[in-house]
């Protein structure tokens, strides 16, 4: 199977779930190509043990970096558990991370339920 090219991203208090979410699929997501905004890809490194390549953590950026790799094709897949109790600083891209899915057609997953979904569809290919 070729590698798909995976964005993980989680708001603070669904760094946890991110956490918990990808030990579960540790072996799947080591087949895969990970990225990740700073915070969120520094804990996947030393709590999960994944290889993720980190981008600027999202209040400086990140969703930009991610968003702008989407839109050259550059992205397969977006696991992104947003807090939707919280307000966040960088709203506008993140909501500019999420246009950029639905324009270019890329599966996003922003809670546990849907990537769970989209990683057991990924695990039987
Ligand atoms: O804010 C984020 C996504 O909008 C996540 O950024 P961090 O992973 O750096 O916390």
């Amino acid at each position: 199977m070729t590698p798909m090219r995976i964005a993980l991203i989680a708001h603070d208090k669904k760094k946890d779930a991110i956490v918990a979410l990808a030990s579960e699929f540790a072996a799947l997501l080591r087949e895969h190509t990970l990225m990740g905004t700073g915070t969120t890809g520094g804990r996947l490194q030393s709590e999960v043990g994944l290889n993720v390549e980190r981008l600027l953590s999202g209040p400086l950026g990140g969703d930009l970096q991610i968003g702008s790799r989407l839109a050259m094709g550059e992205v397969d897949c977006v696991i992104f558990l947003r807090d939707p109790m919280t307000a966040q600083p960088h709203e506008p891209d993140i909501s500019a991370l999420l246009r950029a899915c639905d324009v270019h057609n890329v599966p996003c997953a922003t809670n546990v339920a849907t990537a769970r979904f989209l990683l057991d569809d990924l695990a039987r290919r």
